[in-house]
């Protein structure tokens, strides 16, 4: 800072002059109606000796529970380090002010619940006095919301998730995150682009509807149900899908939840913006429609409990819980967040986890087709057209092969080739597999074949038993069968 001498008279005329600009901010809220001449006068009087005027931006305010929005922002402005100083000229030049980074130590004790170990830190904005109202009006907006601006630019997003690494922390209440930097997008994703247009035009109206869910009265929330099998896409759906909105994931792992109370504590932990994702839910908790019966689950307990055999700790997360979860009253604190589960087997969930206004959405992903091959083809290879499609089209019709194997299939192998040699090597590659495949299914269904004849003829000889004999149960479906 150049004016450094003149800024560098005694601290009485720099606390006088806060004093001054203080007592003229608290005026602005609080009008009365004493005669101001003499603070006029005062005001003049000190600025005569020490024209500037200095204001503190701490990071924390109150008793250190948050961080000041105002600090954040503009530490994102100025991208200083702390003990530097910086000018900044505003309003084509013709407003100066100028910036320093301020660490304190923390000073004598004082009661508080949240003792103060860490020192303070703060912004102190310099001014020439006369450029006060310029400042004030317009200097600090302009900081706060370039700053903010910059803020949401540079953030990363986060990745979730309630597994401690630590054995001993196992079952704790908390999240730990990563960075999330997973690259699909819906670009990347194979699938019919009608569908995937459907998906993102649910997600367009999803992220734009904080009104619209305010005025039909429900939480601002959607629930996505993912099925489909191994390698289909559903993980890489989730990545897009928190890329495409800028959210963070929450990956939820039911099964290192102690119970519902613990479940209930880790979704208000939980901030908006985010999907909350349980994957593999059929095999995370007893919460299929084929629930065990009551007696089986008593006889495991009581195998469980044998002298000497360690009994596991098993998660008391129930359906209800579940379900309380995804749409109970605690629900509704935070908003603006998406709650995925994915299977393979969606027929075992419960209906009452699946039905629709709590799993909104359905998406089936499944094995894949040419529109789903093309989206390969253009991003793998860098290719819309070839000789080989028209082949590998009929292929794909005729055999079930998930997008995970075509992807591995049709990744370079070696980048001592040309691209137009890469691509036919993959192509052949990949017709290899499906003709592989495509025999390997007839094989399978003409065993099965055998066996069902094997069985059918076991019937025949065993031929109908007693009870059928008397209702004449036999004769009639065979009668049907006619
Ligand atoms: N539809 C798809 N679009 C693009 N890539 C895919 C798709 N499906 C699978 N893949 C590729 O296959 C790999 C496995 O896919 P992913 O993990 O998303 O499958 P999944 O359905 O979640 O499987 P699982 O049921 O075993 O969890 C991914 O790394 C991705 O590269
Ligand atoms: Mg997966």
């Amino acid at each position: 800072m150049n004016e450094k001498g003149a800024m560098g008279l005694a601290g009485l005329g720099s606390t006088l002059a806060s004093l001054m600009f203080l007592f003229a901010v608290a005026r602005q809220y609080f009008p009365f109606n004493l005669e101001d001449l003499l603070h006029r006068r005062l005001l003049k009087f000190t600025y005569r000796i020490y024209p500037y005027i200095h204001v503190s931006f701490p990071e924390f305010t109150g008793e250190r529970l948050k961080r000041s929005e105002a600090y954040s922002a503009i530490e994102s402005y100025l991208i200083m380090d702390h003990s530097e100083e910086v000018t900044d000229d505003f309003d084509g030049g013709n407003v100066r002010v100028w910036w320093s980074s301020i660490k304190s130590e923390p000073q004598t004790p004082r009661f508080s619940f949240y003792p103060e170990t860490q020192e303070h830190r703060f912004y102190k904005l310099t001014f020439h006095h006369s450029h006060r109202n310029t400042v004030i009006e317009r200097y600090l907006k302009h900081v706060l919301e370039s700053g903010k601006a910059a803020l949401i630019k540079k953030r990363q997003r986060r990745l979730y998730t309630n597994i401690s690494h630590r054995d001993d922390e196992w079952r704790k209440l908390h999240w730990s995150h990563v960075t999330f930097e997973h690259p699909a997008s819906f670009d990347t994703v194979a699938m019919h682009p009608d569908k995937k247009r459907e998906i993102i035009e649910d997600l367009n109206a999803f992220k734009a509807g904080k009104e619209y869910y305010a005025r039909i009265g429900k939480t601002w929330k959607r629930g996505y149900l993912l099925y489909g099998p191994p390698g289909t896409g559903k993980s890489t759906m989730i990545a897009a899908m928190a890329n495409y909105l800028d959210y963070d994931i929450y990956d939820l792992e039911l099964t290192a939840v102690k119970d519902n109370s613990a479940l209930r504590k880790l979704l208000i932990e939980t901030t908006g913006k985010s999907i909350i994702v349980i994957e593999d839910i059929d095999c995370s908790l007893d919460l299929s429609g084929n629930r065990k019966k009551k007696e089986e689950k008593k006889e495991e307990e009581k195998k469980e409990s044998l002298p000497g055999m360690p009994k596991e700790e098993a998660s008391k997360v129930t359906l209800s819980g579940l379900l309380n979860f995804i749409d109970g009253l605690w629900s509704a604190c935070g908003g603006e967040r998406i709650i995925v589960f994915t299977t393979n087997y969606v027929e075992k969930l419960d209906p009452a986890l699946i039905r629709r206004g709590r799993m909104d959405k359905h998406i089936e992903l499944s094995y894949c087709n040419f529109e789903g091959f093309m989206v390969f083809a253009k991003n793998y290879l860098g290719i819309e057209n070839h000789k080989l499609f028209e082949k590998i089209q009929r292929l794909l019709g005729e055999v079930q092969i998930t997008p995970a194997d075509v992807a591995e299939n049709l990744m370079t192998k070696t980048c001592s080739r040309g691209v137009e040699e890469d691509a036919n090597a993959c192509l052949e590659d990949l017709i290899r597999t499906l003709e592989k495949e495509k025999e390997d299914a007839t094989i399978r269904a003409l065993e099965k074949a055998k066996e069902d004849v094997i069985a059918s003829k076991e019937e025949v000889e065993d031929g109908p038993n007693m009870e059928e004999r008397k209702s004449g149960e036999f004769c009639k479906s065979e009668k049907v069968s006619d």
